[in-house]
């Protein structure tokens, strides 16, 4: 797992590190240079380098960049962009230790002349948006063509939110020092930053921020009983599919067991009857009617509840008067199993604000914007600009763990932990696809993971799921069915890792 950081918690980072741990800055800044210089060597040309430099302490991180290639024997050119007037105390050391071992300055290029450009301009500290000579720079670095490492962040992009300030420049490579920075992990940051490597330059300590799983996740899997049978791996009633919506009781349903829950059962309407059953014969059913009186739909409800051990409602439900129903005796019979809320569910929820207060923590709402700003009541405008106040806000009002889905999903556990999904790609954005994220938190409460894990886990998962079913068959074409069949693999290559991890003995402690 990784710690997402703004710039300003990662500059009280490195003063901690240097004013209270006692490390010079300067030490920090050798790390880093060195760290770019093994980047620039292992995927870069070093044909001829071009390092820009601006006048703060990214600037200084390039000086000894282009010190460092330089006394290494390659060709390289230190483009000091920065007002000698700003530099800071670094700076000043950096720039003349560059003078003294006699690193080439020039004041006037032809970028596209360079095989490798070193983006020093600015890092953390930027502060405002970039104009004039900055900004008139950054777009001919952009116009070159020439491949770009960017130290520590692209100069243009904001460290907090991922915005472009004006302009940015856009990296192929990114080398970020101690923590991944948020604004590089956010759209449109991350597609500026290209590929994003986290170096060790000596500063700890973060313990605030915001969270995203990483292949080390692979250790929250449920673990899978040799001896279980099929009620061992939890039980799933998917509340699911209207009259001409079979697809999304299917796609839930069949990523719950895809996911490992033993067993499932769709409750739907009548319609669906014969479709689903000859699509997907594992599913067991249960149906209703929209004629049906209500103490007969409550006694079909509480049956197939009484058996189940998470229910998941919402997908392609429809928002009728029998849905509406359905969602508040699930609210009023649920005793305390975990409920997966998603779609119609949750325009439903946005309309009867009275149930919202009847969630908690077991609860996992799965919204994407445009229903998380019915549910905060804001517009998905402010959703972008200001993703934690409107879960904070949605929180208030409906205590559960929400999952808010988007091009970065956002997760806010019941107890107020936040992540960032980095998983996924724009193929994901295609019909079925969040039916098959609900049936995978589903399918993994079943199994019995709490719900704090099962949200940020679920989002991870059909991410990976979904960057395989992209590598199979191209972003702009994958379908739900290929995030399925992603899913089925990607489990399957997690479980060989596990089982490879205990051959090898690698969990064991020493003896
Ligand atoms: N010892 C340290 O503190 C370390 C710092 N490191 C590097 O230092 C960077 C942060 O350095 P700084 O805090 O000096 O900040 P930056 O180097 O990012 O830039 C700060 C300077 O840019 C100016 N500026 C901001 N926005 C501007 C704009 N739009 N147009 C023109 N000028 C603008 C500021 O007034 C200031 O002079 C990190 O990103 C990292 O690369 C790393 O070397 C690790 C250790
Ligand atoms: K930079």
């Amino acid at each position: 797992m990784q710690i997402l950081v703004t710039g300003e918690q990662m500059k009280q980072l490195d003063q901690a590190t240097i004013q209270t741990m006692g490390i010079p800055s300067l030490v920090l800044m050798e790390r880093a240079a060195l760290a770019v210089f093994d980047c620039l060597r292992q995927h870069f040309s070093l044909k001829k380098t071009l390092v820009v430099c601006g006048s703060g302490n990214n600037g200084a991180d390039g000086m000894a960049v282009a010190r460092l290639l330089h006394l290494a024997g390659y060709s390289v050119d230190l483009y000091l962009a920065g007002n000698p007037a700003s530099f800071t105390e670094e700076m000043k050391i950096q720039w003349q230790a560059a003078k003294n071992y006699q690193v080439s300055i020039v004041n006037n290029c032809r970028f596209s002349e360079y095989t490798t450009i070193v983006d020093a301009l600015f890092g953390v500290g930027l502060s405002r948006e970039l104009s004039g000579k900055y900004q008139t720079l950054v777009d001919a670095i952009n116009a070159s063509g020439v491949p770009v490492l960017a130290v520590d962040i692209p100069s243009g992009i904001h460290a907090g939110t991922g915005q472009v300030m004006g302009t940015a420049v856009r990296a192929a490579e990114t080398v970020t020092f101690a923590y991944r920075k948020l604004g590089i992990s956010l759209y449109p940051g991350t597609v500026y930053a290209g590929n994003v490597q986290v170096k060790d330059v000596g500063i700890y300590g973060a313990s605030k921020g915001i969270y995203a799983l990483d292949k080390e996740a692979i250790s929250w899997l449920p673990a899978r009983d040799p001896g279980g049978n099929k009620g061992t791996f939890g039980k799933v009633l998917l509340i699911a599919g209207s009259r001409n919506m079979s697809g999304a009781a299917y796609f839930s349903s069949k990523a719950a067991l895809v996911s490992g829950a033993g067993m499932v059962r769709i409750l739907t309407d009548e319609s669906n009857r014969t479709i689903l059953q000859q699509q997907f014969p594992e599913a067991m059913l249960s149906v209703y009617d929209s004629s049906m009186q209500h103490e007969k739909l409550a006694d079909v409800l509480k049956k197939a509840m009484h058996w189940a051990d998470v229910i998941a409602i919402g997908p392609g439900l429809s928002t009728s008067k029998t849905a509406e129903d359905l969602l508040q005796m699930v609210l009023t019979f649920r005793q305390s199993k975990p409920i997966v809320m998603d779609a119609d569910a949750l325009n439903l929820l946005a309309k009867r604000k009275d149930l919202q207060s009847q969630c908690d923590a077991s609860c996992i709402l799965t919204p994407h914007m445009g229903e998380m700003s019915r549910l905060a009541d804001c517009t998905i405008g402010d959703l972008k600009a200001h993703p934690q106040e409107a879960m904070e806000t949605l929180y208030r009002q409906c205590p559960c763990t929400l999952i808010m889905k988007d091009a970065r999903t956002w997760i806010r556990t019941a107890d107020g932990v936040y992540y960032l999904n980095l998983t996924g790609n724009h193929g994901m954005a295609t019909a079925g696809s969040g039916d098959v994220l609900c049936g995978i938190t589903a399918g993994l409460l079943a199994q019995g993971m709490r719900s704090s894990q099962a949200a940020p886990f679920a989002a991870w998962l059909h991410g990976i799921a979904g960057d395989h079913a992209a590598q199979e068959k191209g972003a702009r074409s994958m379908t739900a069915s290929d995030i399925l069949s992603g899913l089925c693999v990607q489990l399957q290559m997690l479980d060989r890792k596990i089982a490879r991890k205990e051959d090898t003995g690698e969990n064991n402690y020493e003896k």
